[in-house]
């Protein structure tokens, strides 16, 4: 074999690996050999993975190219209630939860789910109160919508909101000219606390704005001694509020929203032959 010469083939140079690693690896003089004199189907076979490797590739290349880019997927557009035709011009009520543990959120809805079998000419919309807006401003835009509003809020730590209106009490805090934009707001808000806690119940205070009128005086639950109790005696004084704001003139009473179905008779005499 002509290592060192210049004319030393590629398939002499690889007799010479194989053979090389043949005797690294123990092999007798013969084996080596017997590989040596396969170095052909070796090669051919190297070959084809080769060629078989590269069609892989260029079928990848040739797909992906040929394909749209990946467009970034559409924002999920939530139908609300308000879209439908036939909930235009009814009166829309919408009630903020600020949860940790969800006993706010599940008042919220309760209150809801009570007030669309009272009002049923009314809309009423379940907010977590993060979700109402993605950016600051949009608080704004959104509360200036607005004409009634009921927040469900819980107090934690030292007087803190919950970690789902803390962006929200940052925001109202921190705002200068609240008092214009919140004018025709009219609001009612049930707080959500435990009197052991030294600041309790302080979060009703966010919601606390000079220009909005609450509808109802503040509750102020009391998770120490009775929540359930405290949201159904504070539900009893909305009511009457919601009465006012929302039943239609020529409704009787949203408190007997049930109407009894009287059958109707009619007597006929028969006269007997
Ligand atoms: C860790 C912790 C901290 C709390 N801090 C306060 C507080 O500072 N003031 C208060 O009035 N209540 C406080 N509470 C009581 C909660 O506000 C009360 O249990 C409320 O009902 C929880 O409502 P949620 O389930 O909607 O989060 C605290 C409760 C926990 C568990």
């Amino acid at each position: 074999m002509q290592i060192g010469s210049e004319k030393a083939s590629s398939l002499d140079l690889l007799s010479v690996v194989v053979a090389s690693l043949s005797d690294g690896y123990g092999l007798d003089s013969s084996t080596g050999d017997a590989f040596v004199e396969n170095r052909l189907l070796i090669v051919v076979l190297s070959i084809v993975i080769i060629v078989l490797v590269g069609c892989v590739a260029i079928f990848f290349v040739w797909r992906s190219s040929g394909r749209k880019p990946v467009e970034p997927p559409k924002p999920l557009v939530v139908k609300t209630q308000m879209d439908t035709k036939e909930d235009q011009g009814k009166k829309k009520v919408t009630v903020f939860f600020g949860t940790q543990t969800r006993t706010a959120e599940g008042f919220a809805k309760a209150l809801a789910e009570e007030a669309k079998a009272r009002y049923p000419n009314a809309i009423f919309k379940v907010m977590d109160i993060d979700e109402y807006a993605t950016e600051d401003d949009e608080y704004k835009e959104n509360l200036k919508k607005e004409s009634l509003a009921l927040f469900f809020l819980a107090t934690y730590g030292d007087g803190e909101p919950t970690n789902n209106a803390a962006r929200f009490y940052k925001w109202f805090t921190e705002g200068k000219e609240r008092g214009t934009w919140l004018e025709n707001l009219q609001f009612g808000v049930f707080s959500l606390g435990n009197q052991q806690y030294e600041h309790f119940n302080q979060q009703y205070e966010i919601v606390n704005m000079n220009s909005a009128k609450h509808i109802v005086q503040v509750g102020l639950g009391d998770d120490d001694q009775g929540i359930e109790d405290d949201f159904s005696a504070w539900r009893e004084l909305l009511w009457p509020e919601l009465d006012k704001l929302l039943q239609d003139e020529n409704e009787t009473g949203a408190s007997t929203p049930y109407i009894a179905a009287i059958p109707e008779y009619r007597v006929v005499f028969v006269k007997l032959e």
